[in-house]
């Protein structure tokens, strides 16, 4: 077995809105710590080995910066990704109703008719402020072909299985022999 085989890269975008969680949760997969001050993220790239299924992955997880209805989607978020991590926050219903319109502008500029996406409800330490149930995360997701998990980023519960979840939702999709992403390709199917 080559190299490539057993270590194999893959660009994992993480969108969602403002200050729903995006960097603590990437920042507890990565460094194991829980940040509890908000900085708002311009845009940075987090680099994490994974083993799944028996495979070692190196994860390059993009946090992006919070959207909102007038973000444009950039080609730095959808071209040579191969999967998206979707994030709202249990206590914000205007989190939660982001999420269908940054999956649409996805699917827009991709062109494909689904793409491998985890919809994560975070904070769900929060469960007295919950806006939004159980229920409505899991069946937008089934809509959506997506995988869906609850996290707390805070209490380290369910970080781990995001990305385990995108690594599945990835490789689903992928054709048994599939290259490597070109910088200059939509990877997205
Ligand atoms: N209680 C609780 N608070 C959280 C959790 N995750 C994040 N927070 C808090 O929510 C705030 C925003 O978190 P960030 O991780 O900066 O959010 P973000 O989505 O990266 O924000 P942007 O960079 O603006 O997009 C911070 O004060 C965090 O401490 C969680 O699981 N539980």
């Amino acid at each position: 077995m080559t190299n490539r085989d057993t270590l194999k890269n893959r660009k994992i975008a993480v969108l969602g809105s403002r200050s729903v969680g995006k960097s603590s949760m990437i920042v507890q997969f990565t460094e194991s710590q829980f940040i509890e001050s908000y900085y708002p993220t311009i845009e940075s790239t987090f680099t994490k080995p994974v083993t799944y299924k028996g495979t070692e992955y190196t994860c390059e997880i993009i946090d992006t910066a919070g959207q909102d209805e007038y973000s444009l989607l950039g080609p730095k978020h959808a071209i040579g990704i191969h999967g998206f991590v979707l994030v709202y926050s249990i206590t914000s219903r205007k989190s939660f109703d982001m999420i269908q319109v940054i999956y649409d502008k996805i699917i827009d500029f991709c062109g494909v008719m689904d793409i491998p996406c985890v919809i994560v409800g975070s904070k769900m330490d929060l469960d007295s402020s919950r806006q939004v149930q159980t229920e409505e995360g899991e069946s937008l997701a089934d809509r959506n072909k997506a995988a869906w998990v609850e996290t707390s980023a805070k209490n380290n519960v369910n970080v781990a299985k995001v990305f385990e979840l995108c690594l599945a939702e990835i490789e689903k999709r992928a054709p048994r022999s599939q290259p490597e992403p070109k910088a200059s390709n939509c990877l997205v199917m």
